[in-house]
């Protein structure tokens, strides 16, 4: 069975208010340096984001890749284009240890909380859209699932096999790195130093072993299973990138973007299967670097992680998104409760100018003031100048802080004309709003001012009187206290270290 081609969709219509922006620059990880950009379809961007493994609650360095990629995603939507913007969700493949070997993360997940494979995938699945909506990260256009893409998956590893560069073996089918000597050219690895490393791990169905497999049989006991062209098996992690952004993307799709831990293997892989089945794949590709703790990258099996409803139930989500694009997508981002105090500051000292600034623009006298004008158009320049240049996120911030200065200086000595002040109000909106997902509905400006420690001192009061109708038996009085802040969207949760709550 062969693939058919799969022709350039056109992309999903989105707001190009604006004539596409030509002076784009960004570091592409193939070529190892910024270059400008320039989309093989003229004001049409398609993106791929290799996204969640949907096995356990997603933890804040999940949050650092997915803003990075929105932002890219909103800013470019900024510049004028339109843009595909494919998501996948691994739900099948991905292996303890990401090695070839050793149990399904969905299934051994399964295992442990006694769900069918699917319901944890689900359950995972929806908790991160929540928390994705939390932080105001757009939907992606398309969110394809790697078990509802099989077919292609196997179709694509026997266009493989037909050319020689997959094996069968036992069951399972390898790709066979030997057979395409540019294996390794996005990470610069050489394939002698490949081998090093792997030899350990020899598995006596390889020929190689830095084969890697693209179809897996499957033990009696797996549950994820599926019949294919050699037998009941699942697909291995890898291939299920490179068959759904070539479905949805198309051939040279623009921009691939992931965190620079996947580079190798799995970004390798991807660029491997793709390009050795004679599909050329992704133009540009951009890695996120990592939200860090104590100097190293937050991750699951590390267990040093904080999941991002821990998060959001001690911090507003809009500082959050603050924190995290206040550094640059290819910088380490540090975590600590320092940074947190530092982002709420900064937070609160703009959405609190944009709030006086929409509280004064309904009675602003007539008119303009030139100066401030002049003023804010420069802050605006630099702040497009800062995303030209590889969405450069912490300068883009300083321009809205220097925007804020002035604004706070001309606010200080009157009310200026609505025209300027409306102008203001775009900029921020616009650029602060639309472009690094700030001031969503409900944060900041629209609350005119932050109210966590107000809503902290009354939850504490709150659950003090809880507890104290527990301790004397006054169940129903508990019940009804949980029931009261259930109906405004706000859980408590009884943990050993005494009730928790986050809304
Ligand atoms: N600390 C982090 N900072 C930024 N991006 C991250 C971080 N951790 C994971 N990512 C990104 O999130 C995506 C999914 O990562 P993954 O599921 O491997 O998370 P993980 O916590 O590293 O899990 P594990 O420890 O099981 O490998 C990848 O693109 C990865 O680069
Ligand atoms: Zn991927």
């Amino acid at each position: 069975m062969t693939r058919p081609p799969q022709p350039t969709p056109a992309p999903s219509p989105s707001a190009g208010r604006r004539a596409p922006d030509p002076d784009i620059v960004l570091y592409d990880t193939m070529q190892r340096k910024k270059v400008r950009f320039t989309p093989t379809t003229p004001g049409r961007v398609g993106m791929y984001l290799c996204g969640p493994t949907v096995y356990s609650d997603a933890h804040l360095g999940h949050a650092k890749k997915e803003v990075a990629f929105d932002v890219i995603r909103r800013a470019l939507m900024h510049f004028g284009y339109a843009v595909r913007y494919v998501a996948n969700i691994t739900d099948v493949g991905h292996l303890q240890n990401d090695s070839d070997d050793g149990e399904d993360k969905i299934a051994r997940r399964a295992a442990l909380e006694q769900l069918e494979p699917m319901e944890v995938a689900d359950k995972y699945f929806w908790s991160f859209v929540k928390d994705m909506d939390a932080l105001n990260v757009l939907k992606p256009s398309i969110n394809p699932r790697a078990t509802g893409h099989i077919g292609e998956q196997i179709a694509l590893i026997q266009e493989l096999i037909e050319r020689g560069h997959a094996y069968e073996s036992a069951g399972s089918v390898y790709f066979d790195v030997r057979s395409w000597p540019e294996y390794g050219k996005l990470s610069g690895r050489r394939l002698d130093d490949q081998e090093e490393g792997t030899r350990e791990a020899v598995r006596e169905d390889k020929r190689d072993p830095r084969d890697f497999a693209l179809w897996k049989r499957a033990e009696p006991e797996h549950i994820m299973r599926w019949d294919s062209p050699w037998g009941v098996g699942f697909p291995g992690w890898h291939i299920e990138c490179s068959a759904m952004s070539l479905k949805y993307l198309g051939e040279g799709f623009d921009i691939h973007g992931g965190g620079l831990d996947l580079q190798f293997p799995h970004h390798e892989a991807e660029i491997a299967q793709a390009e050795a089945a004679g599909h050329p794949f992704a133009r540009y590709w951009m890695h996120n670097n990592m939200l860090t703790i104590g100097g190293e990258k937050m991750s699951k099996s590390k267990g040093n992680f904080t999941t991002i409803q821990d998060v959001l139930a001690q911090h507003d989500p809009m500082v959050v998104r603050f924190l995290l694009v206040g550094s640059h997508y290819r910088s380490v981002t540090e975590f600590s409760e320092e940074a947190f105090e530092g982002a709420r500051n900064g937070y609160r000292r703009l959405a609190e100018a944009l709030g006086e600034v929409e509280r004064r623009v309904k009675d602003a006298p007539a008119g303009a003031d030139a100066a401030l004008d002049a003023k804010v158009a420069a802050h605006v320049q630099a702040f497009e100048d800062a995303m030209r240049d590889d969405f450069n996120t912490p300068k883009a911030v300083a321009a809205l802080f220097g925007l804020t200065t002035d604004v706070n200086a001309a606010l200080g000595a009157g009310t200026p004309g609505r025209d300027t002040l409306e102008r203001v109000q775009a900029a921020y909106r616009t650029l602060g709003g639309d472009v690094l997902g700030l001031f969503a509905d409900g944060h900041g400006a629209a609350r005119g001012q932050d109210d966590a420690p107000v809503v902290d001192a009354l939850m504490d009061v709150v659950l003090r009187a809880r507890q104290h109708y527990r301790l004397s038996k006054q169940y129903s009085e508990a019940d009804e206290l949980r029931r009261t802040l259930a109906d405004v969207g706000v859980t408590v949760e009884d943990t050993k270290d005494g009730p928790r709550w986050r809304r």
